[in-house]
């Protein structure tokens, strides 16, 4: 079944077209993978999807057309560009704030994932105190929180170091399992080819299917 869907999507600004005729589709249950160089469009194309940005042409999920009027037909874990994270709280606090937005969060699932990421070693330090990758990897917790269809990553192995990459590609193949569609965008070829069961190559705004 199709969950997502963009149809000659374009973005332009001022005179400069960003994408161009960006067409895709993404099954149910798929991990579909965006890979291509550093301003190609990836992180666009991610924004589109959750309708964060107005584009031309069409952007469908789960049916739905997506615009910025009418983001998130489905629940939606996201993390894109820099986590958001609230640096004066503790790591599992960054977390119960997403339990406010939807309760049906097991606050269970908030001890595992900082366990499973080993962010609970310090569990007093607040986030600004954090480095690089553990900021990373609260910032892919709180994507994974919750029961989202959907999960979109945008450039996910970034600051993480070997073994929390393999930890990601576990615990991305895990939810997989469980039925979870992720898009995500990386430059990682390696860490693409462990976790992808579609694969796009993005090039100057436009998109070729791989496989
Ligand atoms: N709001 C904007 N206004 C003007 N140009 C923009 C805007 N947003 C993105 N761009 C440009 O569009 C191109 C694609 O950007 P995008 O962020 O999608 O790249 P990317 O493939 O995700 O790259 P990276 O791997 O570096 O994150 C870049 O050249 C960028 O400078």
């Amino acid at each position: 079944m199709t969950l997502i869907e963009l149809q000659q999507v374009r973005k332009t600004t001022g005179r400069q077209e960003l994408l161009h005729d960006v067409s895709l589709v993404v099954n149910q249950g798929e991990i579909a993978t965006l890979e291509g160089i550093n301003g190609s469009g990836k992180t666009l194309i991610l924004r589109a999807i959750l309708g964060l940005i107005t584009v031309q042409g069409t952007v469908k999920v789960a049916e739905q057309l997506v615009t910025p009027a009418a983001a998130y037909p489905i629940k939606a874990g996201i993390l894109i560009e820099n986590p958001s994270l609230i640096t004066d709280f503790t790591a599992s606090k960054n977390l119960e704030l997403l339990t406010k937005l939807d309760p049906e969060i097991d606050p269970q699932q908030i001890t595992e994932l900082l366990a499973y990421f080993d962010l609970n070693r310090f569990p007093k330090q607040k986030v600004r105190k954090f480095s690089l990758g553990m900021k990373q990897k609260l910032g892919i917790a709180q994507a994974l929180l919750g029961q989202n269809p959907l999960i979109v990553l945008d450039e996910p192995t970034n600051a993480l170091d070997q073994e929390s990459i393999t930890k990601l590609v576990q615990i991305i193949q895990d939810y997989h399992q469980q039925g979870t569609t992720f898009v995500i965008a990386s430059h990682d070829r390696d860490f693409i080819e462990q976790v992808a069961t579609q694969r796009f190559r993005v090039q100057t705004g436009t998109v070729v299917y791989e496989k």
